[in-house]
Parts: structure tokens; sequence; C-alpha cells
């Protein structure tokens, strides 16, 4: 994938932006859990209140508080909270606070966040150890006995044995202070390993108990903490909803974009291709590369851009929370981890290769299908549609049996999965339960931590399909990395040469040998002549002597391997393809249209060509008649590869567009093959007229005599050497090939005749 990295450039602004709304969205997640965890610890447990620090306390029970404070504590409530005595209170004070009615009441004064905490530590201590003392006192049943905590419990029975009706706390009062200090320090051993947070909700449980006293409405505290939660958990909520829509539409963006770009640079290079680079790639595998392939790089672009990112994050911070947090179950989400890991592994193990061998069975399918269809006509004729279609169905057949197997394992794999995470959460539930009944853990901690386990082994989980996705992603950008770096062997001069303006459509062979690509031998061998301007140089020989690839060399299709050919006197190295090919009027063997009318067929080489050119060009190519009997005339429909017109209209049409564009060489490959014997009799004639005119040199291939042995000048080949050049009259005196196939075609008397 790293190869083709430069095409992510001109969007590295939205590859940013996504970072940072992935980051956004992993945040919004990993707050949740803490939003969830709040509400139901503080919001349900605590009844909204989150620690003992006392909005407001009455003056008696300040003076409990205050045996278990020492005379800093004591300060640090004197001085944030002062005191509203009941005569004092107004009607507003005593309807928020109705103990002032008969009481002195404190109330917290408005502090900052570091006084608050300052404060909660002076009463923390203080408070448990009156909870633990009132709760004592208050002759608690034995169903509330086994709710309390261990520290309670002793306390409990220590204090119990005073007689009835006697005041603990008077007691206290007058105990030797080293004796409650002793005291004091036994209970607050204890509650400090209870945590933190197990202090504080402890002490919120303590507060509650006390707003209660002084008549303060808890149930609207209550559902002020919830409602305030609750509704920030919304909004996180919709912040990670709205980040990742965005990152769902910055990421869709982004890969097609990428791979709009990638499509245009293939197919670019492949419109650039020589003959040469086309032998290397067959024309299957370009469109698969041009198609399949960047399609599957663009679909894993997108889940990299979403989760190759957000994994990461998401894991490294879930873990960190879970670390941070009180549970002491880190350990259960390494069993997880590994336990998942090893199940993916195995799994991958078997189907991976299989998906290699899916992609082969596809391709295969593909071709089996193509000469299928390709070859219907001859199935047809050879009655051999039977084997066709057992070699179809043997393919069908395989690819399914191993896509078969391939979603039955991915079936198995995930209900595996989702079996291991939910076990996972009942071994979190027994061990937190656990460590809740100990008084180290809170619920709303334990449901956090599942959680976030869930966000941890989610990740992992994603990384482990990326880590699937992205090598077989990688092999379809290194099919297409292949076409883009592939050097093209034809390609312009940098400092282009001009043609002699002196002259025009002289070609020249020097010495020309050559090779194809990968072949063995030479199929043309030192050839030398030389094609005049204005005349007409005939090729012709027996099936396999070289005459195609004489003339596909002018053109530049393929590059000579020795010597060099000439035109108007420069080496066609030496000059733009465009300059050269702007000389030349191709008419191939096999006639080729593009889908349009015959109209933008015509004008392919020339768009501005006139009707009356048309119609000329379309008279000597002997077209016309075919295309007056057309409803729509020039303006006929003509479907991709000319498939709705016979192959010889094909082949007329292909010569009329050469000759619309009336070039200085034409170069007919074998074209007038196609044609019955009259119809080329009368072609030859008005293709000789128009040469005559615009003085254009012609090189023509040809199988049949009759079509070349008025030429200027015939080129014989054998075996890709020249065995004759002359005219017909003088090879039939000097050259035994030309007499073999002259004869071979036509009688001695028509011959002679000529
Ligand atoms: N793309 C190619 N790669 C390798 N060898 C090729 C390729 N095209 C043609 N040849 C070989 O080069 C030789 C000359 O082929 P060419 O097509 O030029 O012959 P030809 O005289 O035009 O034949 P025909 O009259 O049958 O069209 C043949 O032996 C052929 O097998």
């Amino acid at each position: 994938m790293l190869k083709l990295r430069k095409y992510l450039k001109p969007f590295i602004a939205s590859i940013l932006a996504i970072i940072v709304l992935l980051f956004a969205q992993a945040m919004c997640e990993l707050a949740m859990p803490d939003y969830m965890s709040n509400i139901v610890n503080v919001g349900i447990t605590s009844g909204g209140i989150e620690d003992g620090v006392l909005e407001a306390v009455r003056e008696s029970e300040y003076d409990k508080l205050k045996i278990f404070m020492d005379e800093k504590q004591q300060k640090v409530f004197t001085d944030n909270y002062e005191l509203q005595t009941s005569s004092n209170a107004d009607k507003g004070m005593k309807e928020k606070y109705p103990a002032l009615e008969k009481e002195n009441v404190y109330l917290l004064k408005d502090v900052d966040k570091d006084t608050r905490e300052k404060v909660k530590l002076a009463l923390s201590e203080a408070e448990t150890c009156v909870m633990v003392l009132e709760q004592t006192q208050a002759n608690l049943s034995s169903e509330d006995i086994a709710n309390l905590t261990q520290e309670q419990k002793d306390m409990m029975y220590m204090l119990k044995k005073l007689p009835q009706g006697v005041d603990v706390f008077n007691v206290l009062k007058m105990m030797p202070k080293e004796q409650l200090a002793d005291m004091q320090k036994e209970i607050t051993k204890k509650s400090s390993l209870m945590g933190q947070d197990m202090m504080d909700s402890s002490n919120a449980l303590y507060a509650k108990a006390e707003y209660k006293k002084v008549g303060m409405d808890t149930d609207a505290i209550q559902y002020r903490y919830l409602f305030t939660n609750g509704g920030l958990m919304l909004l996180v909520a919709l912040g990670s909803a709205v980040a990742a829509i965005c990152v769902g539409f910055l990421a869709s963006k982004v890969a097609a974009g990428f791979s709009r770009n990638l499509r245009k640079d293939v197919f670019q290079k492949v419109e650039n291709f020589s003959n040469v680079e086309f032998n290397k790639f067959s024309t299957n595998t370009l469109i698969t590369r041009t198609t399949n392939d960047v399609q599957q790089v663009q679909m894993v672009m997108v889940m990299i851009l979403r989760m190759v990112i957000y994994a990461p994050i998401i894991g490294i911070g879930a873990l960190l929370k879970v670390i941070n947090s009180n549970a002491d179950m880190t350990w259960i989400i390494g069993l997880v981890v590994a336990v998942i890991i090893g199940i993916m592994a195995t799994a991958f193990a078997f189907v991976l290769p299989k998906f290699r061998i899916q992609q082969k069975l596809m391709d295969k399918l593909n071709s089996v299908v193509r000469e299928l269809l390709d070859g219907m006509p001859v199935i047809r004729a050879f009655n051999n549609q039977k084997i066709e279609s057992q070699k179809f169905h043997k393919s069908n057949h395989d690819i399914m049996k191993t896509q078969l197997f391939v979603s039955r394992s991915m079936g198995f794999l995930l209900p595996i999965i989702m079996f291991v995470m939910n076990m996972s959460s009942i071994l979190i539930v027994w061990v937190g339960s656990h460590q809740i009944n100990d008084g180290v853990l809170m619920v709303g901690d334990m449901m956090a931590f599942i959680q976030y386990a869930m966000q941890i082994i989610m990740a992992f989980m994603m990384v482990t399909m990326m880590s699937i996705m992205i090598p077989r992603a990688s092999v379809a950008a290194g099919r297409i990395k292949e076409v883009l770096d592939t050097e093209i062997s034809i390609c312009d001069p940098e400092k282009a040469e001009n043609f002699d303006a002196d002259k025009r459509g002289e070609i020249e062979f020097k010495n020309v040998s050559f090779r194809y690509p990968g072949a063995e031998e030479d199929v043309l061998h030192n050839l030398n002549f030389t094609a005049e301007a204005g005349k007409t140089t005939a090729f012709i020989g027996s099936t396999g002597s070289g005459k195609s690839t004489i003339v596909n060399l002018v053109p530049r299709f393929f590059d000579v391997t020795k010597g060099e050919i000439l035109v108007d006197g420069v080496n066609i190295k030496h000059v733009s393809q465009k300059a050269l090919r702007d000389k030349i009027g191709y008419v191939p063997q096999k006639g080729f249209l593009f889908s349009g009318t015959i109209a933008t067929n015509l004008r392919y080489a020339k768009e501005d060509a006139s009707e009356e050119d048309l119609k000329a060009a379309s008279e000597i190519a002997q077209a016309m008649e075919f295309i007056d009997n057309k409803p729509e005339g020039f303006d006929t429909e003509i479907a991709q590869g000319g498939t709705n017109v016979s192959g010889g209209q094909r082949q007329r049409l292909s010569i009329a567009r050469a000759l619309v564009k009336k070039p200085e060489i034409f170069i007919f490959d074998d074209t007038f093959s196609a044609l019955d014997f009259k119809t080329d009799a009368k072609l030859r004639k008005a293709l000789n007229a128009l040469c005559e005119e615009t003085r254009s040199t012609v090189l023509m291939v040809a199988q049949r005599i009759s079509s070349i042995m008025h030429a200027d000048r015939i080129v014989v080949l054998d075996k890709g050497a020249i065995v004759g050049i002359g005219t017909h009259k003088e090879l039939m005196e000097t050259c035994d090939v030309y007499k073999e196939i002259a004869y071979s075609q036509l009688s001695k008397e028509e011959l002679e005749n000529e």
C-alpha cells in the first residue's frame, strides 16, 4: 500500500482532519463509560452526592464530627463554613434548610475546587468515624449488620457493650485524647484500604443522611445530578456519532479521489504503451488492474482511514483507563486478547491460503467465461456445448467450494469471538462482584471496566482484521504499481528533429533487422529498400514471412532491433511520434471501428472534415453504396468495435477513415483481402487516382497477386528476408518465389494478358 503513498498527497488536509476527528471520536467513546460509572456510583448509589463535602450541617452534628478532627482540620472547617443561627435565618433560608427552625446550621461558603478538596480531606475521616458510631448506636438489625464493612462491624461490637441510653459521643468526648486517637487511627486505617472512590461514596451516604436531617430535598439533588450527567453523556454520544459521520464522509472522499487519480494515471500510462508493453500485459489483466485492483485498494483505504488510526487510539486509551481504574482485573483483558488472537490466528492459518486460491480461481473463471463467450459461434458450429459447459461447471464448482469454506470458517469465527467476549464479561462480573463485596470496587466502576475491556478487544480485532486485509490489498497495489512503473520502450527523443521539408513521404529501410521482444530469433533479416514518395510499394510473401511486421515498424508500433528506418530522410526514432504518425494513414489488417456514428468514425483523424470529404473518401473506399442504403446515412450508429456492420463494411469504413485524413503515407496492412475481387479492383483504381492527386506514398501488404501486380514496386519476402524487388514484369522474370505465388493464384493466360 505504501507503494502508492504519493497518491495521498493531494488529500493530506483531509487525512489530518480525519485523524483529528478520530481522536475526538475516541475521546468521546472513552468518556462514555466514565459517565455511566458516575451515574451508577454517584447518581444512583449515592443519591447524586459526589462525596462527603457537606453543603449544610447541623451544629450538633458538627460537634460530633469535631471529636474526630484535629485542630488543623477544625480550622479548615471554620474557615470555609459560616454558622447560620436559627434566630437570624430568613424565611427562604428556613425553607431551604428546615432544621434552622430548631437549631443552628453551618453552611459551606462559595469555595473553589482546591479548597473544596481540602474540606473533603478535613471531613472525610471524621465523617467515617461518626457514621460508624451512629450506625452502631442505631441498634441495627442483623440484616443491616451484614451490610456493614468490616471496620464498621468491629466498632459496632466494641460500642455495643455500652449501657442502653448512653450517648456514644458524650462518652467519647470524655475519653482520654490518646485513646480516642487510637480508635480513630484504627477506623481510618481500615477505611483507607477502601480507596478514595469508596471513601467518597461512603461519605456521600453520610452527607445524604445529614441533608435529610437538615430537611433538604435530597430527591431534587439526585435528579439534578442524574439529568446533568445524563445530558452530558448524551452530548458526548452525539459528539462521537457526528465525528464518526464526518470521518466516514472524509474517508470516502479521500479513497474515491485516490482511486480516481490512480485509475487516471494507469490509463494514461497504458495509453502510452507500445505493442511491446501490450505484449507483456494481457488486455484482461490491464482491465482487472485498472478496475478491480484499484477498487480493492480503495476499499481497504477507507478501512485504513477509519480503523487503523482509530484502533490504536481507542485501544491504548481504554488500556490506560483500565490500568488507572480501581479494578484489579487487567489480567482478564490480557487473557481474552490472547485467546482471541489465538482463535483468529488459527482461523486465518486455514482461511488465508484459500483467499489466495479464491483470487486465482476467479481469474480462471473469468478467462473461461471470456473464451466461451468469444468463441460461442465456433462452439455451436462444432456442437461442443457440452464439453465447454463442463469446463465452465468445473471452474464454477471449484470457486463455490472455496467460497463455501471461507464463508463457513468466517461464519464460525464471529460467533466464537462473540462467545469469548461474553465469557469475558461474565468473568469480569464474577471477579468484580467479589471485589465489590470486599469493598474495593464499585458497581459503576465494574460496568465501566466491562466497556473498556470490550473497547480494547474490539481494537485488537480491528488491527487483526486489517492485518489480513492489508496484505491482500497490497498485492493489488503491487499489480497497479507494476503497470505504473513499466518503462515505455518507445518514447520520443529528448530533442526531436524535424522532417526534411523538401521530401514528402519517402521511406527508406536501411539494414533493418527485427526480433519480437522475448522471441528467440529475428523475424526480419537485414532489409534494405526504399519506398519512393508518391509511389505504391507492395509487399508479398508466404504467410508469416514478415509483411505486417515491416509495415508496423513504420509508425513505430515496434522499434527496429538493428538498422534504421528513414522517413523523408530522418530516422523515425529522432522525430516525435506525433509528427511521424501525423504523416501516416494506417488501415489495420482487422478493421476496427469505435462506438458512435459512421461520421464520427470517419472524422476520427480529421475532426473538421466536411460532409463532402466524407462522401469522397467513402466513394473511393466503395462504402458509399451501403451508407446510402442506411436510413440515417452517415449518422448511422456504430456499436462498440463495429459489431453491427459486416466485416467487409467495417474494412471499407476503416479505409475511408484513413482516406479522409489525406496523409502523406498510406499503410494498408492486408486491407483488401476482406473485399471481393470486383470491389478490390474498383477501390484500387479510385485510390490510385487519389494518390496521384495527393502524391501520397502507399505501403500495401497483400495476399492476392492481383491486388499488387500494378504497384510501382513489389517487395517479395521469404522467411523475413527480401528475395526480390521490382515491378510485376521484372519479378516474373527474375524472382522464383514471386513466380510461384503468381502461378498459384492466376493462370498463365491471365498473367500474360496483364
Ligand atoms: N507479437 C508477436 N510476437 C512474437 N512473434 C510474432 C508476433 N507477431 C508476429 N510474430 C511472428 O513474426 C512472424 C511474421 O509475422 P507477420 O505477421 O509479420 O507475417 P505476415 O507475413 O504478415 O503473415 P500473414 O500474411 O499471415 O499476415 C511470424 O512468424 C509470426 O509468428
